[in-house]
């Protein structure tokens, strides 16, 4: 389907349908196998555990992570041209132009031979979620969502110790703000669709962890 729309798009919609489909040379059989795309939203506050489990599930079964803050702040380390522009926004604590950051995804997406994502922290609005969806022509396959308390989140914050310009007191209280009142109604329309999983995040790393696997084992026939 993919290939008889692209042929009548743009040439970016062609280079999209390049990487829906990786095409991975493995012969079975002397058939050559095409792996379907396989993309996981982790959502979830700021603190509320989702780079952690990420790094576990890619240990676990072998997905890619994108962190969608990371592909930022690498935007302000490398002095790119949105790069001051970005942090500025990111010091307040407040949400990056989608445009932006479904470019840096789909990039990242576009440059690696796996087929199973796992797109850490984005989207984080109704407004991200429409233009990845436009950008991308299809919706993830599924929805991690890390249910924690605000005090707990904060907390963690406080005490994650990476150096961060926005793991302060004040734009956590933005933060906070924004994920209430901008990224809620996202983990909300995924649930209306049936494919958000929600997980505890007040629990120990590895409790946390099992939730987790309960959910993905289910998954394993899709995307392995
Ligand atoms: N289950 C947990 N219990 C206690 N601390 C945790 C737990 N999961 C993560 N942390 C710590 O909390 C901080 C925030 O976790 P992180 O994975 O970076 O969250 P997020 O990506 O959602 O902001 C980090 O310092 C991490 O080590
Ligand atoms: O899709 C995104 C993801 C992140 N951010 C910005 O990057 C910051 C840090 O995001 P990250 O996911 O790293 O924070 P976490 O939730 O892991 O603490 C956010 O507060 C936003 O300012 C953004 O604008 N759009
Ligand atoms: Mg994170």
């Amino acid at each position: 389907m993919w290939r008889r729309i692209s042929s009548h798009l743009s040439p970016l919609l062609q280079t999209r349908n390049s990487f829906l489909h990786t095409y991975v040379n493995q012969v079975q059989g002397g058939i050559l196998k095409e792996k379907s795309q396989f993309i996981a939203f982790v959502l979830g506050g700021p603190g509320s555990g989702k780079g952690t489990q990420c790094e576990k599930i890619v240990e676990t079964y072998g997905f890619t992570h994108l962190s969608a803050g990371d592909l930022l702040r690498h935007e302000i380390s490398s002095k790119s041209e949105n790069g001051s522009m970005i942090l500025e926004i990111i010091k307040e604590g407040k949400i990056v132009p989608s445009e932006v950051t479904v470019k840096l995804i789909l990039k990242s997406i576009s440059s690696t031979d796996n087929h199973k994502f796992l797109i850490d922290g984005f989207p984080r609005t109704e407004e991200n979620r429409v233009a990845y969806e436009r950008i991308i022509g299809a919706e993830p396959n599924l929805v991690l969502f890390f249910d924690c308390p605000e005090e707990v989140m904060v907390k963690r914050i406080l005490n994650r110790k990476q150096g961060r310009i926005d793991d302060n007191d004040e734009t956590v209280k933005t933060r906070l703000k924004v994920f209430k009142e901008l990224s809620l109604p996202v983990v909300k329309y995924y649930s209306k669709k049936g494919i958000l999983h929600t997980i505890n995040g007040d629990r120990t790393e590895d409790e946390i962890s099992s939730q987790v696997r309960e959910v993905l084992s289910a998954y394993e026939p899709i995307f392995r």
